[in-house]
């Protein structure tokens, strides 16, 4: 590191309970990598403060530009963000010096009960303000052959939770890192399998980001990555890019490693688009050898978004969900 001194490192954190929990892990990681004091600075974003609708906002970026912000301007050296909700174009100016490894993708349900989807009654009301989830969950319903009602909600994780405990919701879904990072897995009732809920590109994922202009600091977060998940999420990310979506958009992807015994062999990276109400789905996978490089990761997120558009991936886009 050129600046020798033993000033604390000033990690930008949002004040949700989940961005604490996250950052607070970060800084002991780096903590331990650097023997340097690491300090959290707390950042409000637009994302934070306004109760509209994520889809209605546009998505994109609301949680991330404040922290962004604070780093162009070096008020803070780095910051921690859910890599999900990280725009898929990257600013010159800043660098994502490490991903480190993913927890687990999948999205979750916590429904009254102990209920799983399978057992939830026709009619059943399940939160969730994501046009993704609403797409796989109506298609999952109209398969089982049950009606189900999906329910725009908004708020942090306990409140989400709180719908269900307030018996005003049968279920929500959420995101299974999330929950576990704030330590409230116990209340999962069913774990979705990616076959019939494909995550958002990312989830699960972690991104610490930091000037460009810092490379000794870059290099010292580089030692937190994984070079695995990075290229997973690299193709994910690609593939939404690719599609022309935003966070917003009701576009699942998830890539996952294949393996014979402990050898790694190829990576399988999945897309999905479709319409909110369920009644089309675009869905394709494709399978190759693990990326070698970020150029190849981008290559194959493109050549599967290329696929589900000659299906007619554009057609099922766009729409704002609600
Ligand atoms: N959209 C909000 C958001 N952004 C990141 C997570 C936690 C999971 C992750 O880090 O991928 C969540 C909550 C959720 O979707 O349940």
């Amino acid at each position: 590191m050129n600046d020798t001194s033993m000033r604390p490192l000033r990690l930008g954190t949002r004040r949700s309970k989940l961005a604490m929990a996250q950052s607070g892990q970060v800084a002991e990681a780096v903590r331990q990598l650097t023997g340097r004091p690491v300090e959290l600075v707390e950042i409000t974003t637009y994302g934070d403060v306004s109760r509209e609708s994520l889809a209605q906002i546009g998505g994109t970026g609301v949680f991330v530009s404040a922290l962004r912000d604070a780093l162009l301007a070096g008020e803070i050296d780095f910051a921690v963000h859910s890599l999900k909700d990280l725009p898929t174009a990257q600013p010159d100016e800043l660098a994502l010096a490490a991903i480190p490894p993913r927890e687990d993708p999948r999205d979750v349900l916590i429904a009254r009960d102990g209920l799983t989807f399978q057992e939830l009654p026709a009619g059943a009301r399940i939160g969730t303000g994501s046009p993704r989830r609403m797409a796989q969950l109506n298609a999952w319903a109209r398969e089982l052959g049950k009606e189900i009602e999906t329910v725009p909600i908004r708020g942090n994780i306990d409140t989400r939770i709180g719908f269900v405990a307030k018996g005003e919701l049968d279920a929500v879904v959420l995101a299974a890192a999330g929950l576990s990072r704030i330590g409230r897995s116990a209340e999962v009732t069913q774990f979705l399998e990616t076959d019939a809920v494909l995550p958002a590109p990312g989830q699960g994922a972690l991104a610490i980001e930091c000037a460009m202009t810092n490379a000794p600091l870059a290099a010292t977060l580089a030692e937190l990555d994984d070079p695995y998940t990075r290229a997973a999420v690299t193709a994910e990310r690609s593939l939404l890019a690719a599609l022309e979506a935003g966070c917003s958009a009701p576009v699942g992807a998830l890539a996952d490693l294949l393996a014979d015994g402990q050898i790694v062999t190829e990576m399988r990276l999945r897309g999905v688009v479709g319409t909110t109400d369920g009644k089309t789905l675009v869905q394709l996978s494709t399978t190759g050898p693990v990326p070698s490089s970020s150029e190849e990761a981008v290559a194959m997120g493109r050549e599967l978004a290329a696929a589900m558009l000659d299906k007619g991936a554009a057609g099922l886009m766009g729409e704002r969900a609600l």
